[in-house]
């Protein structure tokens, strides 16, 4: 089976997990199209639902399937569920995320959510964080020293670049993927790299995740973490 049909597979049962007159939070991420459209179709069959999406091609795809949306305000600080994808995702439902350079709304959406669902094709199920390099975010200033002191955590950190240029994050930062080859004690390491002065968030999710689906050849695996 493909990995996209095993993204595909994930999706749709991670959608039976939200529930009608819902606020979701939406990651993003090409497992993310998946779940746009079936959750478009949900839509399109009666289903209430208002998502916050978590990127600008996210809001695009949901413009698409025609999923009602909904921002961050005053009124509105929390979602009922949100639903997103990952880089890694091992034992103990540690994770990594940000590959496509979301980590940081990702995070705050994951924040906001009372259940947060996780939707990964069988490849993203690893014994060790690590083979994926980290994303951390990082602000444009002072970024060649930030990355002198990311280095000193005892990793190889690239900037981000697209076209050339630094890529830019929806938050108007930059990307320092960090090979760190072996991650073996993630909360220990997010804790490191967040005290650092420039550094704005990192892609270790950890104890956040209620739910992992991953798309496998005999069909959707579901994992819950039960904390
Ligand atoms: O920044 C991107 C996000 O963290 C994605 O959820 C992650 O990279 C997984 O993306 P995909 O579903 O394309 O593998």
């Amino acid at each position: 089976m493909s990995r996209e049909q095993q993204k595909q597979d994930a999706a749709a049962k991670a959608v039976e997990y939200i529930p009608d007159n819902s606020i979701v939070g939406l990651g993003s991420g090409s497992t993310m199209y998946w779940v746009m459209q079936q959750l478009g179709e949900l839509v399109q069959q009666g289903m209430h639902v208002q998502g916050i999406p978590s990127s600008p091609t996210t809001e695009q795809w949901a413009k698409e399937f025609h999923v009602p949306l909904v921002y961050f305000s005053t009124e509105i600080t929390k979602a009922d569920v949100a639903i997103d994808g990952a880089d890694e995702v091992a034992p103990g439902f540690h994770m990594t995320k940000g590959g496509g350079g979301s980590l940081l709304r990702e995070k705050i959406i994951a924040d906001a959510a009372d259940k947060v669902i996780i939707a990964v094709d069988e490849s993203k199920i690893v014994q060790q964080l690590g083979s994926f390099p980290l994303p951390v975010e990082v602000t444009p200033f002072g970024w060649q020293k930030t990355v002198r002191d990311i280095q000193s955590l005892g990793c190889d950190p690239v900037l981000r670049r697209s076209h050339g240029a630094p890529f830019e994050t929806d938050n108007a930062n930059y990307v320092i993927d960090c090979d760190f080859q072996l991650i073996e004690r993630p909360d220990e390491l997010h804790n490191q790299l967040i005290q650092l002065v420039g550094v704005v968030e990192t892609g270790l999710f950890a104890d956040q995740v209620d739910i992992v689906i991953a798309g496998t050849d005999s069909g959707a695996e579901m994992f819950e973490n039960k904390r």
